[in-house]
């Protein structure tokens, strides 16, 4: 039984597209305040269908360019692993949401491997592919400041799935069994694409702030869950936790259960 975090905050909307657009005004409003604090900024994106709304509202934020973009690090909690390019993979889709609209610094931007990179980058091998990130993120620990070879990102964003899995993450996988903070390949994946790279729990939890973005009656019940206690094992959003802040952005319906 995993215990409710303490730093947990739930805000609900009335509908998708006002916790979209919330979440993108937030997600601007804490790229800039990190950047204020530390001179930089860290973001952990993550796939879905809000997952990559609440990208398009901050692409059409009026604030959009209180954000210096060229010092904002941006990272994937979690990867299809499939060809680079192919439009199911989360980073083609944020970059087509929002990065590509944005003077990012290339160097900063560091998607997870595909599945057609080279052998040696990662490519035909999820698990291979989730070392090379893994080593990605260590070296941006170095950087960024972080433990255990992960950044302390300054936000993870994470959708849910209706059985409460965040990022590749899904109850009772090998995943959600990784005791430890890194990057783990994901097989027979319950949500196609079949094959995946994702971030642990553990790693997630070096997040500053972890933010969970979920929309739609059939999250209800697995939120409810993991609001009232759930193990993450059973529950993997009940695993989400910021080092200093663990943020719900739900609409009505996902919230209506809690
Ligand atoms: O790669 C993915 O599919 C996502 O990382 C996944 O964790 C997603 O965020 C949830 O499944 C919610 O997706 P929807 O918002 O489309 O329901």
């Amino acid at each position: 039984m995993s215990l409710p975090p303490s730093n947990r905050e739930v805000v609900v909307h009335p509908d998708e597209d006002a916790t979209a657009t919330d979440a993108g005004e937030r997600l601007i409003t804490a790229l800039a305040a990190a950047q204020a604090a530390r001179g930089t900024a860290s973001v952990v994106l993550t796939g879905g269908g809000i997952g990559i709304a609440m990208l398009r509202a901050v692409a059409a934020s009026g604030r959009r360019d209180s954000v210096d973009w060229g010092a904002v690090e941006v990272f994937w909690g979690d990867e299809r692993f499939v060809p680079a390019g192919d439009a199911e993979r989360n980073d083609a889709q944020a970059r087509e949401a929002l990065l590509d609209a944005l003077p990012l610094d290339a160097g900063r931007v560091h998607p997870m491997p595909a599945a057609d990179a080279p052998e040696e980058a990662g490519g035909g091998d999820p698990d291979v592919a989730a070392d090379v990130y893994a080593k990605t993120l260590s070296a941006a620990a170095s950087r960024l400041v972080g433990d255990e070879g992960v950044p302390a990102f300054d936000v993870l964003l994470a959708g849910c799935g209706p059985e409460g899995h965040v990022l590749s993450v899904f109850p009772d996988s090998p995943a959600v069994h990784a005791g430890s903070a890194g990057v783990v390949a994901v097989r027979d994946c319950p949500k196609p694409p079949p094959t995946r790279v994702s971030l642990t729990l553990p790693a997630a939890r070096h997040a500053r702030e972890v933010w969970l973005v979920a929309a739609g009656a059939g999250k209800a019940e697995a939120i409810a869950r993991a609001g009232h206690g759930a193990s993450e094992v059973d529950v993997p959003i009940a695993g989400l936790r910021g080092t200093e802040r663990t943020l719900w952005l739900l609409d009505a319906e996902a919230a209506a259960q809690l």
